[in-house]
């Protein structure tokens, strides 16, 4: 049970609010979904995340989770048709949708927020409950926004496991233009790089690439949304950008080692700059490499095993060989604990690797 007011209507049925839907359900709140796309509105019903909205009903939560570009007009037409109800969206800025909104009725019921997690994928079917679980949620109040509209979005960020992080909307914009806008296109340009590149070369692709490249496969006209959105403080960035870029290049045709060396320690010292989970300091982790032999089970032994070890694991990567068959597992752990874990899993039975 939960200390948030429901029902909780959901508008725009995707990744984000199918994924808001089911964390609300399984707090045990009545949810009612809306969606231009009736499939979708039928996929996210399916999957048990509520019921449709109907004209008669009378929601006290409105949360809007449809694409960036016409979010203002998503929020405003919810904060006219349920006026009892606090309204929120999702997007990932939050200055233009209430730039939007800001002279219209009922705006001190509206208080922007952004959950910092999602993925490459989009659509109802790439949505889980456990998509919020210990990520920050950005709550966005503007001036005239109700102190109860403010806690109401903070209630559900933790409803849905997240860490709530309260700041102005311009702010958050800067923020995200380097934790999530820039990281973005970064991950673009690297994979730009790849796509048309010979198959001889492809093959050596490792956990790195796909590190580095992973959000790049999102979609792109969401993307261009966004961008659009923030382009302001992306171009800062990218300006920023293009100066160490041309340093790189100098320091690499020179075979200037300090340059470089400079260059390389300032990447470290920024991976070491993020925080950990739940905002805390980040703790530093090791990867332990385990083959996992292709049975059905093995992998569900493995983690066992690491349970009754007592590590902890933070997360998970699968490398399959498709001419092996076995897969290459990354169980990526507390460094402390790496080593114990590594002697533990062997102890198993288990060939491992550092
Ligand atoms: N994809 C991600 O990882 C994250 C996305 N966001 C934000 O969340 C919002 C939703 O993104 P996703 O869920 O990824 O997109 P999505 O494409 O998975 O879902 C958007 C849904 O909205 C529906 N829709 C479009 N216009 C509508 C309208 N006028 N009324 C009702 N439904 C409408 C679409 O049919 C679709 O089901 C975006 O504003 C995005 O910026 C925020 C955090 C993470
Ligand atoms: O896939 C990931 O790791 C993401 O970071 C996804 C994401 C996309 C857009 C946002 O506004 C927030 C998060």
């Amino acid at each position: 049970m939960t200390d948030l007011a429901g029902p909780v209507a959901v508008i725009g049925t995707g990744l984000l609010g199918t994924s808001v839907a089911l964390a609300c359900r399984a707090s045990g709140l009545d949810v009612l979904l809306d969606d231009l796309s009736a499939e979708h509105l039928r996929t996210a019903t399916g999957l048990g995340a509520g019921r449709p909205l109907r004209a008669e009903d009378r929601p006290r939560l409105v949360v809007v989770a449809t694409p960036p570009r016409h979010l203002g007009e998503a929020v405003a037409a919810a904060l006219s048709d349920h006026p009892d109800a606090f309204v929120t969206d999702v997007g990932s800025v939050k200055a233009a949708p209430l730039r939007v909104v800001v002279d219209v009725d009922g705006v001190d019921r509206y208080v922007g927020s952004h959950p910092m997690a999602g993925s490459e994928r989009s659509g109802p079917l790439a949505a889980s409950a456990a998509l919020f679980d210990g990520r920050p949620w950005a709550v966005t109040p503007h001036a005239a926004a109700r102190p109860d509209a403010i806690e109401a979005i903070t209630r559900l960020a933790r409803v849905c496991g997240a860490v709530p992080v309260v700041l102005d909307p311009e702010d958050h914009d800067l923020a995200v233009a380097r934790t999530s806008h820039l990281p973005h296109l970064a991950a673009v340009l690297v994979a730009g790089r790849l796509a048309g590149a010979p198959s001889a070369h492809l093959a050596l692709s490792g956990q790195g690439v796909r590190d580095v490249t992973r959000v790049a496969a999102s979609d792109p006209v969401m993307w261009q949304q966004i961008l659009g959105a923030n382009s302001a403080a992306v171009l800062g960035l990218l300006g920023e950008v293009q100066k160490d870029l041309a340093r790189l290049i100098e320091a690499v045709a020179g075979g200037d080692d300090d340059a470089l060396g400079d260059i390389l320690a300032r990447g470290n010292a920024g991976t070491a700059a993020i925080p950990g989970k739940h905002g805390g300091p980040s703790t530093p982790t090791a990867s332990v490499f385990v083959s996992v032999p292709d049975h059905p089970g093995e992998l569900a032994r493995l983690f066992g095993d690491a349970g009754d070890i007592g590590v902890n694991i933070e997360d998970v990567h699968i490398d399959h060989d498709p001419g092996r068959p076995v897969g290459l597992t990354e169980l990526v752990v507390e460094a402390a604990r790496a080593d114990h874990l590594l002697e533990a899993l062997e102890s198993r039975g288990w060939t491992t690797h550092r």
